[in-house]
């Protein structure tokens, strides 16, 4: 039975910058479920805020326990062939637009996966709001994963205003958009065509001045830039970043850090080999798991 609370009526358009600002703020209420109608989507909120008026919500059932799953924009990813997961996680959320099960895991050259639509619109694209950057995805031709947005934070908040850097292996360009706002200038690369396309259109969609796009082999970089040109270097090709070391430390200026990340089992499997470039300070950290006895780590290598 519908309940009256207080909610954010807003234009479809904005739906998914708003919620996720909702959630940012503590603000959007848990025990509802948003709604939508032609032209609005409508947020519970916990509290009486700014433009928010009374509405009615459904209350979420308790026993209503969602599949598992990745959000991007408005697209839900699942790892199960399962059509009824598939139309609940449809009918969670109005800002979900497709449901798409992962037939694989990330493959080839471009790391991306295929993709089947089980529920929703026939599409791999979405629109996709990060800490108030909008970025184009299209998960059938070129990698992303929500799931390091932390970690893009992480590293610009420990970066200092003025920094050139490097994106090795940029994608459709999160980490470079997201370390434009400090970087005095960005150098984004990939060997993907439609990325690089897509990471284009990411630059322009945030009215980015300071990254320059490039699509080329991370091995021929140093070639085209000086010695020691940059201050700092993001290297997220995670399954096979050491063929691209010595590239890396050619770019980075000494005293300078490069973030290098590898899909690993143990902790510390990759010091030795890091110990073969620099006797620099390296501190390792847990980005998230990836697989049973698997995760996602980062390296901060400084380069001495
Ligand atoms: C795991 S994805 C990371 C993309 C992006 N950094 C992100 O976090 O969304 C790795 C990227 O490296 C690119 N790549 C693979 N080999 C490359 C190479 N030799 N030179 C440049 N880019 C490469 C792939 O096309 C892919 O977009």
């Amino acid at each position: 039975m519908p309940v009256k609370c207080w909610g954010i009526k807003v234009n479809k358009t904005t739906g998914e910058e708003t919620r996720q600002r909702l959630i940012a703020e503590g603000t959007l209420h848990p025990d509802f479920k948003p709604k939508k109608d032609d032209k609005y989507l409508y947020f519970p909120v916990k509290e009486k805020i700014p433009d928010s008026e009374i509405f009615e919500f459904e209350e979420r059932s308790r026993k209503e326990e969602l599949p598992r799953h990745e959000l991007i924009g408005g697209i839900a990813v699942i790892h199960e062939n399962n059509i009824n997961d598939a139309e609940l996680l449809l009918k969670s959320r109005p800002v979900i637009h497709t449901v798409l099960y992962s037939e694989s895991a990330v493959t080839g050259e471009y790391r991306t996966k295929d993709y089947q639509v089980l529920a929703g619109e026939n599409t791999t694209e979405t629109d996709y709001t990060e800490y108030g950057l909008r970025f184009k995805i299209d998960l059938s031709k070129a990698y992303f994963s929500a799931r390091l947005a932390n970690e893009r934070q992480r590293i610009l908040n420990s970066m200092e205003e003025g920094e050139k850097v490097f994106d090795l292996f940029a994608g459709v360009g999160p980490f470079a958009v997201a370390l434009s706002r400090k970087a005095s200038v960005v150098i984004a690369n990939d060997i993907n065509p439609d990325a690089v396309r897509l990471m284009d259109e990411n630059i322009r969609l945030n009215r980015i001045k300071n990254i320059t796009p490039m699509l080329g082999d991370a091995l021929h970089m140093p070639g085209i830039f000086p010695d020691g040109s940059f201050d700092r270097i993001i290297m997220n090709l995670p399954m096979n970043s050491v063929p691209f070391l010595k590239a890396a430390f050619k770019l980075c200026r000494k005293g300078g850090v490069i973030h290098f990340y590898s899909i690993q089992g143990e902790e510390g499997e990759m010091l030795e080999t890091l110990r073969g470039f620099t006797t620099g300070n390296i501190t390792e950290n847990k980005v998230r798991s990836y697989a049973p006895n698997l995760h996602h780590a980062v390296y901060d290598i400084v380069f001495e």
